[in-house]
């Protein structure tokens, strides 16, 4: 089994009012995140062009979801009302794996406090 894995960033500002019991809580206001997103492609055969996917296919299909995400209220797109980690990972696999067949996974993780999540369809 052979996976690919291409990673970007992107920074967002959210607010996770609906997850907590009190307005004043700091989940509740608005605030601002970096963070770290890999796309994981899997596969068994390589075919005759000896790799899984073109990386080439992979970046354009992450500076698309990137333009989308970046520098946004993450809680106005559609799709990410409650913009946590897990629907953030899930909205993504969700775009890409339109254009990417082998998607097999999305991470998004925010390095610098150490939380990671992954979806897998
Ligand atoms: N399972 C999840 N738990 C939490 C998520 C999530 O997406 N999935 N998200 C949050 C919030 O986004 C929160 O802002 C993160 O807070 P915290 O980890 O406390 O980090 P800070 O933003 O407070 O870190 P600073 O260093 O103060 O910027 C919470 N839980
Ligand atoms: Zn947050």
């Amino acid at each position: 089994m052979f996976e690919q894995r291409y990673r970007f960033h992107f920074e967002a500002a959210h607010q996770l009012g609906v997850n907590v019991d009190t307005k004043d809580h700091p989940y509740a206001h608005v605030h601002g995140h970096s963070f770290e997103v890999f796309l994981i492609l899997r596969g068994k055969e390589l075919g005759p062009k000896g790799w899984l996917t073109d990386f080439g296919r992979v970046r354009k299909t992450a500076e698309e979801i990137h333009d989308l995400l970046d520098h946004r209220y993450l809680n106005d797109i559609e799709g990410l009302e409650v913009p946590t980690l897990e629907n953030i990972a899930k909205f993504i696999f969700d775009k890409a794996s339109a254009s990417l067949e082998k998607l097999a996974a999305v991470e998004v993780n925010r390095p610098s406090l150490g939380e990671q999540v992954r979806y897998e369809a």
